[in-house]
């Protein structure tokens, strides 16, 4: 069976080289080579793809830079790409199978047959290379945080989320799922736009229901008539800290959040940076590295 994998390379000082390669075979890397790069170092290695999503190499890409600060080493180049000759999205597929999460969704490959009998919310997807799977962390984090907000009362159907970096929609969907009644679903990735729509059509959703647009916060501002009652937002934190103010236009006094993406050693800035920003953290959630914050306005 064809497996893609990551080829990640890291250019660094030559003093960071034995903390890096301890870091990058921890994180399940294979076959790594150096050679120097006139002063530099340059490592590659490779990691099968199913091991790490972008949002776990962009963490390592920062855990390396904060080891290199912390000695006062000039800061790693962490870059990756995808490698194979064959399509990888057909590849991934045969990896990826039905996943419950929480008590009520059964995330379902959209080119599987619908099961006979299900007690779960089906939350079909077909993602293709946007991300948004349902096997992450924060991800999981999210729609569990998503059960607690809704699907409780019948007032539901006039809730109003907006979903920030919705990559393959997953978070709208769910939320619609659980009885909202319309999100609005932006991401910077024309792929993941396309990927969100393809998702919405999977899952029987009006486009009125569930509007996807390329763009951020700026964008929900624009398309919104008033203010939005939820913000889901799982990106990494060094965006989150940029997003905070710009949520201020969107909000109301009694709009929640569900914030995650956001490791634990950086869950204190944002947690900061939201109580600047007028957001109460109400609880915090935590699955292996990665951190959820349920927050409300004070
Ligand atoms: C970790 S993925 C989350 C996908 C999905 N919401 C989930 O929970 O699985 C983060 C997404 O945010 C998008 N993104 C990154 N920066 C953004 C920004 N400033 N505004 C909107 N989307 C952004 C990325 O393109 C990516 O699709």
């Amino acid at each position: 069976m064809a497996n893609n994998w990551w080829e990640i390379q890291v250019l660094c000082d030559p003093a960071l080289e034995d903390s890096i390669f301890w870091r990058l075979e921890n994180f399940g890397c294979r076959g790594m080579a150096t050679e120097l790069k006139g002063h530099s170092c340059l490592i590659s290695t490779y990691l099968p793809q199913e091991r790490a999503q972008m949002l776990d190499l962009s963490a390592l890409s920062l855990l390396l830079r904060q080891d290199a600060l912390a000695i006062g080493l000039p800061t790693p180049a962490m870059q990756w790409n995808l490698i194979e000759e064959e399509d990888w999205a057909i590849s991934w597929k045969k990896h990826w199978h039905p996943q419950e999460i929480g008590d009520r969704f059964l995330i379902y490959p959209a080119w599987l047959p619908l099961p006979e009998q299900c007690d779960r919310l089906l939350l079909r997807l077909d993602p293709g290379a946007a991300f948004g799977t349902g096997a992450h962390a924060t991800t999981q984090l999210c729609l569990e945080a998503l059960e607690m907000r809704l699907g409780f009362d019948p007032s539901d159907s006039g809730v109003q989320v907006a979903d920030i970096g919705c990559g393959s929609g997953i978070l709208s969907i769910g939320a619609l799922l659980l009885g909202a009644g319309k999100a609005y679903s932006v991401d910077i990735d024309p792929l993941a736009v396309r990927a969100a729509r393809r998702c919405r059509e999977l899952n029987k959703i009006a486009e009125s229901k569930m509007l996807v647009k390329l763009g951020s916060v700026e964008r929900v501002k624009q398309l919104i008539e008033e203010p939005v009652d939820g913000i889901i937002c799982n990106i990494l934190a060094e965006t989150i800290l940029d997003l905070i103010p710009e949520m201020d236009h969107i909000c109301k006094p009694s709009t929640w959040g569900i914030i995650s993406g956001v490791l634990l050693e950086q869950a204190k800035p944002v947690a900061d940076t939201l109580e600047q920003h007028g957001w109460v953290v109400a609880t915090l959630w935590r699955r292996q590295d990665w951190c959820c914050f349920n927050i409300r306005r004070s």
